[in-house]
């Protein structure tokens, strides 16, 4: 089983909680790979995974990040559709909508949520247990 955590982070809050998700799938015994999505991605990292986790915070008005996360999720839906994905970020101004239309979105386009997790500014002891967990799930 290999989980394959792809994220965007400004301000690194998205990034622990990937890093904590990473951590759960490794412990549930699956192979991982962490992916920060500036650093960039390639279509085969993808293709390999076969469960992935999406992470990316509350950006513009309730929205997804629109430089770099945006076109890169949109690009890859075909390839999503073909796996179960989990997506996960991090939020402060409100209280999580941009995640709730996110998961809309994914389960109106045809992919395959197992899981969705938004967690407060910089996730707090709860919160990152929360991430573990839903790396665990990822690895079943
Ligand atoms: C340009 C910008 C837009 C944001 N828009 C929202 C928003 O619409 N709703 C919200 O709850 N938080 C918003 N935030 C707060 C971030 O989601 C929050 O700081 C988050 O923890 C950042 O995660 P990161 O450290 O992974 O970048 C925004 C932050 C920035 C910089």
């Amino acid at each position: 089983m290999r989980v394959t955590i792809i994220y965007w982070s400004g301000t690194g809050n998205t990034a622990r909680m990937a890093e904590a998700i990473q951590q759960g799938a490794a412990e549930a015994g699956a192979e991982t790979k962490l992916i920060n999505l500036s650093e960039g991605v390639d279509e085969k990292d993808l293709l390999d995974a076969d469960r992935i986790a999406l992470g990316c915070p509350a950006m513009g008005a309730e929205e997804l990040e629109e430089e770099e996360f945006r076109p890169f999720f949109d690009d890859a839906k075909p390839v999503l559709k073909t796996k179960p994905v989990a997506i996960f970020g991090s939020y402060e101004w409100n209280t999580g909508e941009w995640m709730i239309d996110w998961a809309e979105e994914c389960t109106n386009d045809g992919i395959n949520l197992i899981g969705s997790l938004a967690a407060y500014d910089n996730p707090d002891a709860e919160a990152i247990e929360k991430c573990i967990a839903l790396g665990k799930q990822l690895a079943e």
